[in-house]
């Protein structure tokens, strides 16, 4: 049998709900071989980020160094990496190796507001890393932080896509968890515009859905699919996810890793669009 396996290059979430921790989990529940370079350890729970310790830089590429020289991966997503340094060392290391296809989550701020990258990286970050991507997941603020744009609306998201777009990657995907209303993400691959409708939970147990999400998309892609139905699957992941939340902590819970593979046995075979769609708007499974 052969496995598909994924590399999240990313920080670790004490809290488990977040960063490195809900990657391993959501590429195990895709039934994909995950593996990690970690950039930074957080002190983190519902509540906050308390503090973080950085890996050194050289650090961070031996570890990708290590992994995929040996066990080699299928795809790769990169998610909080702290400094421009570590971008650097990340983008030089990913480039040496031909690490395709790379995902790339423009972590900027973590839900209470704590910074997970310096200001001054957002550049290092579009010149350095962008260019790699097969696709790029900002949610609202960060594609703001990348365009100068105020998003409001799903055609401020559609522009603010295709300004993104024009910084390199091959894809990005604008994601509408932080605005009114139903959470419409909006892909632009270049050519078209597709949209992944979902229906908004009401609840605070949101920590980690760009992480998780983006690790779906990872995952699907790390076994084949294409980019339309890893996102697909993806939104379907994290719509279950949110809607079946464990409910933990006093603050913003984690999502509920396990609630989609439970749904769907044999969920290690790559899934069409379609029919994932219609997951994540609750119309074929119960909630
Ligand atoms: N309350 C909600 N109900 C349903 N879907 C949601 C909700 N909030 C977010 N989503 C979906 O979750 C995914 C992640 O979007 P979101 O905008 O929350 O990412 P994010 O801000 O990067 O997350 P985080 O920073 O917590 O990791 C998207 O597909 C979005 O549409
Ligand atoms: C380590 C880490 N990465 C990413 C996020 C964003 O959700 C977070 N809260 N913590």
């Amino acid at each position: 049998m052969r496995v598909a396996r994924a590399l999240t290059i990313a920080g670790s979430d004490s809290g488990g709900g977040a960063g490195i921790q809900a990657d391993l989990k959501t590429f195990q529940m895709l039934g994909v071989y995950g593996m990690t370079a970690i950039t930074a350890i957080t002190v983190q729970n519902t509540k906050g980020v308390f503090g973080s310790h950085l890996v050194p830089p050289e650090l961070v590429a031996a570890q990708i160094d290590a992994v995929v020289r040996d066990i080699g991966t299928d795809a790769a997503k990169t998610g909080m990496l702290a400094t421009a340094e570590i971008i650097e060392a990340v983008a030089a290391k990913i480039r040496e190796l031909g690490i395709t296809p790379l995902v790339v989550d423009p972590v900027m701020v973590a839900k209470g507001g704590a910074p997970l990258l310096e200001e001054d990286a957002r550049s290092t970050l579009i010149r350095e890393l962008f260019p790699l991507a097969a696709v790029v997941t900002p949610n609202i603020s960060e594609a703001e932080a990348l365009t100068g744009m105020t998003i409001r609306t799903r055609d401020e998201m559609v522009e603010a896509a295709k300004r993104i777009a024009a910084l390199g990657p091959g894809a990005v995907v604008v994601k509408g968890g932080h605005l009114a209303g139903d959470p419409l993400d909006i892909l632009y691959d270049g050519q078209a515009v597709v949209e992944f409708p979902g229906v908004r939970v009401r609840t605070p147990h949101t920590h980690g859905t760009g992480c998780t999400f983006s690790a779906a998309i990872t995952a699907e892609l790390a076994k084949g699919a294409s980019l339309l139905d890893a996102l697909g699957t993806a939104k379907a992941f994290i719509s279950a996810g949110i809607r079946e939340a464990p409910g933990l902590g006093e603050g913003h819970g984690p999502t509920n890793h396990w609630a989609y593979s439970r749904q769907h046995a044999g969920s290690d075979q790559p899934r069409d669009a379609a029919q994932a769609s219609e997951d994540a708007e609750g119309g074929r499974e119960a909630r």
